[in-house]
């Protein structure tokens, strides 16, 4: 928690040192009403002071506590004002550097968080430490300015009458270690239960229909209510024990009014408290007030002891995200991209093992890619495609080898630089919610109307787009749910397009087409993307047969490169698999 205090900003600092000032008057001004009650107390008993002149006294004295009251509610108003701004501001300042370092993250530190996990971080997380900000701006001050400044006045007063409230401190500060000792360490489990119930949630709302489709709610329900059990019973646990705190607050408190008035009495009749009998009495009202504070103000630092480390695990958690340097990051001294020759990219004896994992998912990929050309990769599921055309854009970086890209090492790029190249076209159709054109727009922002039809029509997706109402200004759904599978593909197809890159990657982007468009869309391309290299990974033959090179991969390795007459001449591997989807007659004829 303590960590995060370097994201305050310097005008913090200022305010907090106002805070501290106005606290030191307003603990003060509240000290001062309970000595004016000892006086207006002591007036009534005066003898020289009667009639009409003691009631002046009096309402004098009345008004005096009028003005100091409203004087302290003014400084509660402004203090609270500038906690809970100082307290908003700072949680927008850690939501956006949250932001910034998760968008930061390669795969691999999103999957050592877990998607639920940063969102309750972002969320969840950020509102435990900002109401632990506030609730100390506000308190943290007052609490022990008051307890410090109450107990000085009445170890001043009287020493003997100042034994029940120092003895209520003992039992105070007892009950606060004992919450402090069990019950911090189940505020990290708390917000851990917080995370499963996040997962188990989005979970279940991203695959409803799947649910659904295999009636599936009962086992879902069950995976829920577990993790809703679970989290009720440590809130329970956790608020119970806090709230064993107030009964017993009350009972300290109740305590030290009887013994002060119990001594009191005491003192009174043996009249070694005041003047006399009503002076006694004014100091035995003043001292239980002053032992009231005393007790409020430990109250309210037990408060801040049970929300500080709940807040403080919250604050970790956080800490722990904006601490963790994303793996894949910019070069120091970047070099640049040789712009003034044809794109090429290499692969030079790449190897790539997932992080965590024991066996490397790709071994020894070699290959180059000129301008003009297709690559394609083929293979089993599980065999390495999508792995292979994710290590070009560095989601995830080789493990030995290197990939080039017009001859740099694409690690001793910018990469921005190298994303600049890149038309990446994912293998589930991915929109953002908005409309058509903001979400082609994505692809290049000032792209203009034409620029989007064409892209849209490259991408076979004019038709349909225009046919919707609104066409471009037509409305997308969170995730693109309001189009079919081909439907997203092809305009996830036209977003990369429209940003005309040197290298596009089609990671199994065309599966949900039927064969019409599927062939009339790779014309379409080839027109388009003559001098990029076409990166794509398919699972039918038929649409990567006219690709300049195939490879095939097995388990990882690639076991076969050529064109799709050489590979069905002498690959059995691809020869297993053509046969397995066309026939004979269909493969020998390849043509678009
Ligand atoms: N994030 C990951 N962490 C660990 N292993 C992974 C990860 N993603 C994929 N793998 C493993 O890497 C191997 C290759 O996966 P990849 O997705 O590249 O296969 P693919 O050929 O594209 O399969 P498909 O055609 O089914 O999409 C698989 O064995 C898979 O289990």
């Amino acid at each position: 928690m303590l960590k995060l205090f370097k994201y305050f900003k310097w005008w913090y600092y200022p305010l907090i040192v106002l805070i501290l000032g106005l606290t030191l008057i307003q603990v003060e001004l509240d000290l001062n009403l309970i000595d004016y009650m000892r006086e207006i107390i002591t007036l009534v008993g005066k003898a020289n002071i009667t009639g009409e002149s003691q009631t002046n006294a009096i309402l004098n004295q009345g008004l005096e506590m009028l003005g100091i009251s409203l004087l302290s509610i003014l400084i509660t108003i402004v203090v609270y004002y500038i906690s809970a701004r100082i307290g908003a501001n700072f949680v927008k300042h850690l939501r956006k550097q949250l932001y910034d370092r998760i968008h930061d993250f390669s795969m691999e530190e999103i999957n050592q968080f877990q998607t639920s996990s940063l969102i309750t971080r972002s969320t969840n997380d950020i509102t435990q430490v900002q109401m632990v900000v506030i609730v100390l701006l506000r308190l943290a001050f007052t609490a022990p300015i008051m307890a410090i400044r109450a107990i000085q006045k009445i170890v001043d007063i009287d020493l003997t009458l100042s034994m029940p409230i120092a003895v209520a401190i003992i039992v105070i500060v007892l009950m606060i270690s004992v919450i402090f000792i069990f019950v911090t360490p189940l505020f990290s489990k708390v917000q851990n239960l917080t995370d499963d119930l996040n997962q188990v949630t989005r979970e279940n709302l991203t695959g409803l229909r799947v649910v659904r489709a295999h009636n599936a709610e009962g086992y879902e329900h069950s995976k829920f209510k577990k993790v809703n059990n679970e989290l009720t019973r440590m809130n329970l646990y956790v608020n119970r024990a806090m709230q064993m705190m107030m009964p017993g607050m009350m009972l300290v408190m109740n305590g030290v009014s009887l013994a002060v008035t119990w001594i009191a009495a005491v003192m009174i009749q043996e009249q070694t408290l005041g003047a006399n009998p009503l002076e006694g009495i004014a100091i035995q009202s003043q001292f239980s007030i002053y032992g009231i504070r005393i007790l409020f103000a430990f109250m309210t630092l037990t408060m801040l002891f049970i929300m500080v480390p709940r807040g403080a695990v919250s604050g970790k958690r956080i800490y722990e995200v904006l601490n963790t340097t994303p793996k894949i990051k910019d070069p120091e001294n970047p070099k640049e991209i040789p712009a003034d020759q044809a794109v090429e990219v290499e692969f030079n004896d790449v190897c790539f093992k997932y992080p965590l994992a024991n066996e490397c998912v790709l071994e020894h990929i070699s290959f180059k890619a000129k301008a003009g050309q297709t690559v394609a990769f083929i293979g089993s599921t599980g065999s390495g495609k999508s792995t292979i055309i994710n290590l070009i854009p560095r989601f995830y970086d080789v493990s030995s080898g290197a990939i080039t890209l017009n001859g740099v090492d694409i690690r001793d790029v910018r990469q921005k630089d190298l994303l600049d190249y890149i038309g990446y076209i994912p293998q589930k159709g991915l929109l953002f919610s908005g409309d058509i054109a903001s979400n082609l727009r994505v692809g290049k922002p000032d792209a203009s109307e034409e620029d989007m039809q064409n892209a849209l029509k490259t991408a076979q997706a004019y038709d349909f787009v225009m046919e919707k109402e609104g066409g471009l200004n037509a409305d997308v759904a969170q995730g693109g749910k309001n189009f079919s599978g081909g439907q997203r593909q092809r305009l996830c197809i036209a977003r990369a397009i429209i940003k005309q890159p040197k290298i596009y990657i089609f990671d199994d982007s065309f599966s949900a087409l039927d064969y019409q468009t599927d062939r009339k869309l790779r014309a379409a391309l080839k027109e388009q993307t003559k001098s990029s290299i076409n990166f794509i990974v398919a699972q039918r033959i038929g649409t990567i047969m006219n690709a300049d090179q195939i490879i095939v991969l097995d388990k990882g390795k690639a076991v076969g490169i050529g064109t799709h007459q050489e590979l069905l001449a002498n690959n059995k591997v691809y020869q297993e698999m053509a046969y397995s989807q066309l026939s004979k007659e269909e493969l020998e004829n390849a043509s678009l």
